[in-house]
């Protein structure tokens, strides 16, 4: 398989924060990869270099063979992202949103199918800044697919849904493995990472301290005993 997304030795301090301290970790063409690690491990720091927000000070990331952060418009556009706090603006109510942003793509994802698909109908009357947690993560999950990008990055995409509405994201993301879109998501839910990744990259103190397949990082134990005693030993 081909890697769609290389992250090689990135380093990134804050001050005297050492966020990132030689990271490493690739994901595979068409696989789900979820980046598990505790709070402040530098999951968010390190995506978001991969989505080009953010200059690494040292080390590399490759996105579809382009360095993001000196990437031009078409890569963007190849490039779906669905940032922690949604990132959206809140005046607006959600299928508006979407068609809107559909309007920036050459080859947009049907709005009203992923209206459906992700229960945007229920609650569409409503503005964005007045939706609840979850909602507007459903709609932050549609912003990132309406443009069918080739690469997704999702930032704990099914924090603070309910259980319906989780089970939907997972099929969605699923889904939008299979049809070969490569999915890279952070989450703090083994569960998560269980039911939906190809491949799990485990970080802490800005370092990849295990990664492979869910059964290759839990070993003899369960994912959680093993991403405990991962974890622990660098807290
Ligand atoms: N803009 C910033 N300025 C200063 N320090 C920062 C900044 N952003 C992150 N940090 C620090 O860098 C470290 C890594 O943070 P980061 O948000 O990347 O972690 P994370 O793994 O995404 O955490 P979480 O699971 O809580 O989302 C933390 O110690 C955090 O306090």
């Amino acid at each position: 398989m081909t890697e769609t997304v290389i992250v090689r030795e990135l380093r990134h301090r804050y001050g005297s924060t050492q966020a990132l301290d030689g990271m490493s970790w690739s994901a595979e063409h068409g696989a789900v990869t979820a980046i598990l690690g505790p709070n402040g491990a530098g999951k968010t720091t390190m995506i978001e270099m991969a989505e080009g927000l953010r200059r690494p000070s040292e080390g590399e990331v490759r996105v579809l063979g382009c360095d993001p952060w000196h990437a031009d418009a078409a890569h963007r556009a190849r490039v779906g992202v669905m940032l922690q706090d949604g990132g959206l603006p809140g005046g607006t109510r959600p299928s508006r949103l979407l068609r809107h942003l559909a309007r920036m793509y050459a080859s947009p994802a049907d709005v009203d199918a992923l209206v459906a698909r992700l229960g945007i109908g229920d609650f569409d009357r409503t503005t964005m800044r007045r939706l609840s947690g979850g909602q507007r993560q459903r709609v932050a999950l549609a912003a990132a697919l309406v443009g069918r990008p080739d690469v997704l990055f999702l930032d704990e995409p099914t924090a603070g849904l309910d259980p319906h509405a989780r089970r939907d994201v997972w099929r969605l993301i699923r889904e939008t493995r299979d049809a070969g879109v490569t999915v890279v998501v952070t989450t703090h839910s083994f569960e998560e990472a269980e039911r939906l990744a190809d491949r799990v990259v485990v970080v802490a103190r800005g370092r990849v301290v295990a990664s492979g397949s869910v059964a290759e990082v839990a070993g003899t134990h369960t994912l959680e005993e093993s991403y405990f005693a991962l974890t622990e030993e660098v807290r």
